[in-house]
């Protein structure tokens, strides 16, 4: 029976623990967790405070009992503060403060990641508050009960940032976004996209605060201002949504970093010590768009990454097919998707890139209802012409195009070659000349 020890157990731990114990009868599993909650979705969290859910109830897909199901011996509320990585034991401490001791033959690494919190006065005071855990989300929403709470600012216009100042809104809330970019969503979508998500969020009265450097918190004991380079903003509340960092203190003086300090893995999601390998937040991908080591934290890298380190484990020799960072949101009516590089990324990172825009209904005119505008980009490389992103937005729900352009860069299509790609027709779903197609025909 081979031992293997995987510390983290959400979202990465939880698929390598489920993929291992259900493939292999040889390999014992035991799995650490700092937290006394796993599998928590983050994405609730603003359905839950926006009203639009009941409560958490349905926010958690696993839980200590259905590992130790499968055979998992599982060790809650006891963070692993060190690793011997030449005797291969791992040293975690429980709540009573009892040592706890576990050899391994292969090491998971899924510590996952932390938020960001910026070195400003006033991160003390009461009623500001970080986003990431199952925990956070139950404060806020008991906070929120208090009438006082009128205010609430919301600082960084990322994927969070824009979640969270919809669901304050939907709450009833004044809502501030700020962001030190011109813009929302500026890693995700280029000018046209993130000024209709802007306009969208003005539109619904979240007042936004872009290009601004947050200096400092103000209040006596509550917070009640956020004051910027540019402004001072009124606050009952803030929430700090300015990006995470990947949680790697354990292994740091023995494993090869990435520039943010993510672990570096190669297609395995093996380090730079064999047998131990990286997944989810704590380590970084390989971005096809970009043919390069980069570092995305979303939750799908991290299922598919604990998915090939569990069969690499168990002797399933596969490799990670890399990613595009493919990603979508919904706020209020609008929703967008994209995937890969944007052109304005791809100008920052000096690649030679060009795009072909297209907008048009979804479906023929002659159908008058549930028929929507969509916006579509394509970035494909200027001389291979290789697709390298997409961004789509609409009312609709076309997720399933940006799948279709997901697979296109991974599998390094080219415009050309998606121009004449068999795509149906049926006024009920789209229309003859549909706009991938018109994308693709029409680019330069
Ligand atoms: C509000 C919010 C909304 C999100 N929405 C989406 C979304 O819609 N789609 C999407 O793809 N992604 C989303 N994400 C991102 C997604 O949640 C993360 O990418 C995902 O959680 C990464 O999973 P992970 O298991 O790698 O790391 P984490 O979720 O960070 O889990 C790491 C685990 O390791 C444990 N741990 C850490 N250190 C130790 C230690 N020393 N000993 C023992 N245990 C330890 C922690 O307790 C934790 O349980 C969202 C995140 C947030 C915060
Ligand atoms: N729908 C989805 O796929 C979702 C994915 N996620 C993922 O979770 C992770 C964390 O999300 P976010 O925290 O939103 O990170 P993010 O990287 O998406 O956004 C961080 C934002 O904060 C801004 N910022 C950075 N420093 C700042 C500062 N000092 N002051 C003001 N603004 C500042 C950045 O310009 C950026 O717009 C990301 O990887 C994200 O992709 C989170 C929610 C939903």
């Amino acid at each position: 029976m081979k031992k293997v020890v995987i510390v983290g157990t959400n979202h990465a731990g939880t698929a390598a623990t489920n993929t291992i114990l259900d493939n292999s009868n040889n390999h014992q599993v035991t799995v650490f967790d700092s937290n006394n909650n796993i599998s928590f979705l983050g994405c609730g969290m603003a359905l839950w405070i926006g009203n639009q859910i009941a409560g958490p109830e349905g926010l958690f897909y696993s839980n200590k009992e259905t590992l130790e199901s499968k055979g998992a011996k599982v060790y809650m509320e006891t963070p692993v503060n060190k690793i011997d990585f030449n005797a291969k034991v791992v040293y975690g401490k429980n709540a009573h403060g009892e040592i706890i001791e576990e050899h391994y033959d292969d090491l998971i690494l899924a510590t996952g990641s932390l938020p960001i919190i910026p070195k400003i006065q006033g991160m003390e005071l009461e009623n500001v508050q970080k986003v990431k855990l199952y925990q956070h989300a139950e404060v806020v929403i008991e906070k929120l009960k208090n009438p006082e709470i009128r205010d609430v600012v919301v600082v960084g216009a990322g994927y969070i940032g824009v979640e969270l100042a919809e669901a304050f809104e939907r709450h009833g809330k004044n809502v501030t976004l700020i962001d030190i970019a011109t813009t929302s969503l500026p890693a995700y979508y280029d000018a046209p996209f993130t000024q209709m998500m802007n306009e969208n969020l003005s539109s619904h009265g979240i007042k936004l605060a872009f290009g601004e450097t947050v200096q400092k918190l103000e209040g006596d004991g509550k917070v009640e201002r956020v004051v910027t380079d540019k402004a001072t903003h009124k606050a009952d509340m803030v929430v700090m949504a300015i990006g995470f960092r990947p949680n790697t203190e354990l292994g740091a003086e023995h494993l090869d970093q990435f520039r943010n300090g993510a672990y570096l893995v190669n297609k395995k999601q093996e380090t730079s010590i064999p047998n131990v390998y990286a997944i989810g937040d704590c380590a970084t991908v390989y971005d096809n768009s970009i043919d390069n080591t980069s570092y995305i934290a979303l939750a799908t890298n991290a299922v598919r990454s604990a998915i090939v380190a569990a069969h690499n484990v168990i002797g399933n020799d596969i490799d990670s097919a890399g990613v595009q960072g493919s990603n979508g949101i919904a706020i209020y009516d609008l929703k967008m998707v994209s995937t890969g590089i944007t052109a304005e990324r791809a100008k920052l990172l000096g690649l030679d890139v060009l795009y072909t825009d297209f907008e048009d209904l979804q479906k023929p005119e002659f159908i008058t209802e549930e028929n929507h505008k969509v916006k579509l980009r394509i970035v494909y490389d200027a001389k291979t012409r290789i697709i390298l992103g997409a961004q789509m937005a609409s009312q609709h729900d076309m997720s399933m195009g940006i799948h279709l352009f997901s697979l296109a860069i991974q599998e390094k299509v080219t415009i050309d070659k998606l121009a004449l790609t068999d795509l149906f027709f049926l006024p009920h779903f789209n229309k003859p000349y549909n706009y991938v197609t018109m994308a693709a025909i029409t680019a330069k």
